[in-house]
């Protein structure tokens, strides 16, 4: 099934706008794994089954894995929420950006190796680093647009003085995201909570791609704030759909042995702020 119909049948299945973020850090353990790099899988994997039933998407975020040469934990990460969370796509978030040659190799590393159903990627370098991604028909490439970050207003909110309009680049992007460079009808983009204004100037512009918006929780991006600016229905159908990601409010919301069940009460608000804000 293609990533953006897996996103709305896991977003009916599970009633749920929010994505967890998968981003261990063995400082941040419960206790007893406090530091090991060992029990990064164990960690993630008790969040995943503490959580499956109420996300419309996991988020791995690669740099986590890799840092601690731990890459053959998140491979098995990948195959542990296939097994119990089959309806729920994972989106592997690598922010990669490179020439096309290299470009598929990430493609491939992305898909194949790893099994995700999206990547997160670096628009930077214009169509053909991410034309690799699109030969993968069915898989998301989500590209970063207006993120969460203070900086990311240093570039992205420049505007385009040589285009009609004088854009900002970042709504420059939102168009060729709804606009020519969506060839599989696949995209989505990155907003940051930290920004409503822009998700829902991102909203006008590319009014049905999907929007993975990072920044709720621990950036103080607002979740209300967040749906109201990006989410949009029209005759009881999603035609803008939003994926709210929340990592470290949940994945650290207890540090001792009941940690999952604590991640799991901070993801169940989250979900239910996020609904309540779209009814
Ligand atoms: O692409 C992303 O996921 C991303 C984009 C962005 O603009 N801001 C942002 O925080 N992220 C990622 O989203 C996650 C945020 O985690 P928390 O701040 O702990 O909820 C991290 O994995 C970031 O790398």
């Amino acid at each position: 099934m293609p990533f953006i119909d897996q996103l709305h049948a896991a977003e009916r299945l599970n009633d749920s706008l929010m994505c967890v973020g998968l981003d261990p850090d063995p400082a941040k353990f419960p206790s007893p794994w406090r530091g090991d790099a060992s029990r990064i899988f164990d960690f993630c994997a008790a969040i995943v089954d503490a959580t499956r039933d109420l996300v419309i998407a996991y988020k791995p975020q690669i740099a986590y894995f890799a840092a601690h040469r731990a890459e053959d934990q998140l491979e098995r990460l990948m195959a542990h929420i296939r097994a119990v969370a089959p309806q729920v796509p994972v989106i592997l978030d690598a922010k990669r950006g490179d020439i096309g040659a290299t470009a598929e190799q990430y493609a491939r590393e992305a898909f194949e190796r790893y099994g995700a159903d999206a990547v997160t990627l670096s628009p930077f370098m214009g169509f053909d680093s991410i034309e690799p991604y699109l030969r993968y028909p069915t898989k998301g490439a989500i590209l970063l647009c207006r993120t969460s970050n203070p900086g990311g207003s240093d570039l992205q909110n420049q505007r385009l003085a040589e285009v009609e309009g004088q854009p900002r680049l970042y709504e420059h992007l939102a168009r060729l995201a709804q606009g020519p460079w969506n060839t599989t009808g696949q995209l989505g983009l990155v907003v940051g909570a930290t920004f409503p204004a822009e998700i829902g100037r991102v909203r006008e512009l590319a009014p049905t791609v999907p929007l993975l918006i990072p920044g709720v929780g621990a950036q103080g991006g607002d979740a209300t704030a967040t749906v109201k600016a990006g989410y949009r229905e029209h005759g009881g159908r999603i035609t803008g759909l939003v994926v709210v990601n929340v990592g470290r409010s949940v994945l650290y919301a207890g540090s001792g042995p009941d940690f999952a069940e604590a991640a799991r009460r901070a993801a169940m608000a989250t979900r239910d702020e996020l609904n309540a804000a779209r009814r």
